[in-house]
């Protein structure tokens, strides 16, 4: 066998390792989720399994000359999940490689490999969907956007306060347009590690590779959504009433949108729902649920006394002259009913 194909091995068994333990890191502490963690753990062991001591022996750093090379994006993680994500992506190279180096060196190894780097794939897809669900229960106010000039000035600004949740909502952009803006807002979001949703489009947030959509009820049906975007995305519904709420939950919607709880300009000629809706809300659902329309900082307080523990806005932030100051009251105010720090 030649040394160098030794050492290729050597050096990737090492790397897919590492990047292993990183994720591990965090299941464990991050997540106390034992599943994910034993995963990784058991992944480790076998690729340790194979590490023997003749591709150890083959090692030879002070001769490698990629050991001073970094990427200046490995300097800096702008979020967990790009570090996540980094890492899962350093872990499947790096199987793939061995998958590749390995038929050299011994046959079973390419099928072994290939196994490891779909389970890891499976563990991505799960680890990142189950922290998009643990991110939905933890946001408590929801920007959904309306075109504006400076609309990336307006989120980041949100973004900034504490906003973690933002709905892209865009009735009458061309596709295009659209199409870019969502990108970025998508690449916005990822950088503060917020939540991105797509009003109504499941294409775009395919395309974008957004977390999720929110759909009403002239929307596409749920199970459909479902069946396009897989179970790790986060699909969203509206409701006015108590029916479409019971609709929503049996359909497997991730959260409710409750509303319009006041006239709305946004929403120009829908009837608002009122507060008594508010409260059958409050007493029947246990799944995350957002008052939404007409909401602001003057009457935010009477919804949350109607036993609204989470509210999405459009103008009240989209509007604003201070758009960082406003998330901020509202996410004190949200945090105040539940005795939480925000
Ligand atoms: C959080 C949230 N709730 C409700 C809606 C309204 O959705 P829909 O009824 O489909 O109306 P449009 O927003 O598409 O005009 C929402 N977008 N977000
Ligand atoms: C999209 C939507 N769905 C129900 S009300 C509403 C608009 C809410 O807008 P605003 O917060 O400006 O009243
Ligand atoms: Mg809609």
């Amino acid at each position: 066998m030649q040394p160098a194909v030794c050492r290729i091995l050597d050096a990737n068994l090492d790397r897919a390792r590492e990047g292993l333990r990183i994720i591990e890191e965090w299941c464990r502490f991050g997540l106390n989720s034992s599943q994910f963690s034993d995963e990784c753990k058991q992944l480790r062991q076998e690729l340790a399994s194979w590490h023997t001591l003749d591709l150890r022996a083959a090692r030879n750093t002070p001769g490698d000359p990629g050991t001073d090379l970094t990427h200046p994006q490995e300097e800096r993680r702008s979020s967990l999940g790009t570090l996540l994500q980094a890492n899962f992506c350093r872990v499947q190279e790096a199987l793939r490689v061995v998958e590749e180096y390995g038929k050299l060196y011994n046959p079973k190894m390419g099928v072994a490999f290939k196994q490891m780097r779909y389970r890891v794939y499976t563990l991505e897809s799960h680890l990142l969907g189950y922290q998009r669900h643990q991110r939905l229960a933890q946001s408590y106010l929801y920007l959904v956007t309306s075109p504006t000039e400076g609309l990336f000035h307006v989120v980041e600004a949100a973004l900034q306060g504490g906003l973690s949740l933002v709905q892209y909502r865009d009735k009458n952009t061309a596709d295009l347009d659209r199409l870019e803006i969502a990108r970025q807002l998508r690449q916005l979001c990822q950088q503060y590690g917020a939540i991105f949703l797509i009003n109504d489009r499941i294409d775009l947030a395919l395309a974008v590779d957004a977390d999720g959509v929110h759909l009403g009820q002239q929307d596409m049906p749920i199970a459909i959504a479902r069946q396009l975007l897989g179970p790790q995305k986060i699909i969203g519904r509206s409701t006015t009433n108590p029916e479409e709420m019971q609709r929503a939950i049996q359909e497997g919607a991730d959260y409710i949108g409750v509303g319009p709880v006041y006239e709305t300009p946004t929403k120009a000629g829908k009837a608002p729902v009122g507060l008594e809706y508010i409260r059958h809300v409050a007493k029947n659902v246990s799944i995350p649920w957002f008052a939404i329309g007409g909401i602001d900082v003057n009457n935010v307080n009477e919804v949350l006394n109607a036993g609204a523990q989470r509210v999405a806005v459009v103008r009240a932030i989209v509007q604003a002259e201070q758009p960082t100051l406003v998330t901020q009251y509202f996410l004190a105010q949200l945090a105040r009913i539940q005795n939480r720090t925000p």
